[in-house]
């Protein structure tokens, strides 16, 4: 039996008066790929944040590992937006991965070659060997999320937080992340990814939970990957595509 790695109770979060979730619960079990998806403003990403306490909760709980986040930070791993990051932050891409590594190097201590070989081999992973030593402002932005993903390789978490790692991907890093989550999570990891492709759900993801200020299903992607539920999360009307078109479903903008 799976085990419960991931337990939120009755989270909510605002920005000033707004209220932006509330009463969010759910579990999520060992081992699971989860797809977070919901129309934009949805919450998907303050959802993370707020999980890893990186927004502030209005209230609610959230438990890692039966613990708290405090005592498992070095077993999870954030892989945020590529947008809010400052990529003007004059280091190369070496030095991004290893700084994946600073819960086993320690702050302030200098990395071993150890590590660095080991960066460099998650660089090698993601196809970006070639640019470890480039400054990470001259990366394009599918490079730059490979460096991120790269980063949160080394880090050997256990549960994994990635917000739109596919965003402005082409299709050729879109397989290669999609591919190390799917390694990831045949050696037992978890990850949760905010994911947008409605088209690519059924593929990429064992699990899905649709989120719009709070949760509107959660479960089996097979089970509950409906009509039904699309409609529910981004409201308004959906187009019937037909089998041939991925699961079929597709909300109309
Ligand atoms: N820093 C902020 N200050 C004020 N409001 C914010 C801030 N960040 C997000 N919001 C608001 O909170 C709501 C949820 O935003 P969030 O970014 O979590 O949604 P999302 O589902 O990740 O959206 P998207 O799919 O567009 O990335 C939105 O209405 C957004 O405008």
């Amino acid at each position: 039996m799976s085990d419960i790695v991931l337990k939120v109770g009755n989270l909510a979060a605002a920005y000033r008066k707004n209220t932006v979730l509330e009463n969010v619960s759910f579990e999520i079990n060992s081992g699971s790929l989860t797809g977070i998806v919901g129309p934009n403003g949805a919450g998907k990403s303050t959802l993370m944040k707020t999980m890893l306490n990186l927004h502030p909760s209005l209230q609610g709980t959230v438990s890692f590992f039966h613990s708290s986040l405090e005592k498992m930070k070095k077993r999870i791993g954030y892989v945020p937006q590529r947008g809010s990051v400052d990529w003007d932050f004059p280091t190369d891409a070496l030095d991004v991965v290893t700084m994946g590594l600073y819960g086993q190097v320690g702050w302030f201590k200098r990395a071993s070659s150890a590590h660095k070989r080991k960066a460099y081999e998650a660089l090698e992973k993601m196809g970006m060997a070639d640019y470890a030593n480039r400054q990470i402002s001259q990366l394009s932005g599918g490079q730059q999320q490979r460096v991120f993903l790269a980063r949160a390789l080394v880090q050997e978490a256990d549960l994994y937080f990635m917000d739109e790692p596919l965003a402005g991907v082409d299709a050729a890093t879109e397989r290669a992340i999609m591919k190390t989550l799917q390694e990831l999570k045949s050696i037992g990891k978890t990850v949760l990814v905010v994911h947008h492709d409605l088209q690519t759900v059924t593929d990429y993801y064992d699990h899905v939970l649709f989120l719009n200020r709070t949760v509107i299903a959660h479960g089996k992607t097979k089970e509950v990957f409906t009509r039904n539920n699309i409609a529910k999360t981004y409201g308004g009307d959906i187009r019937w595509l037909g089998e041939e078109n991925g699961y079929g479903l597709y909300p109309v903008k």
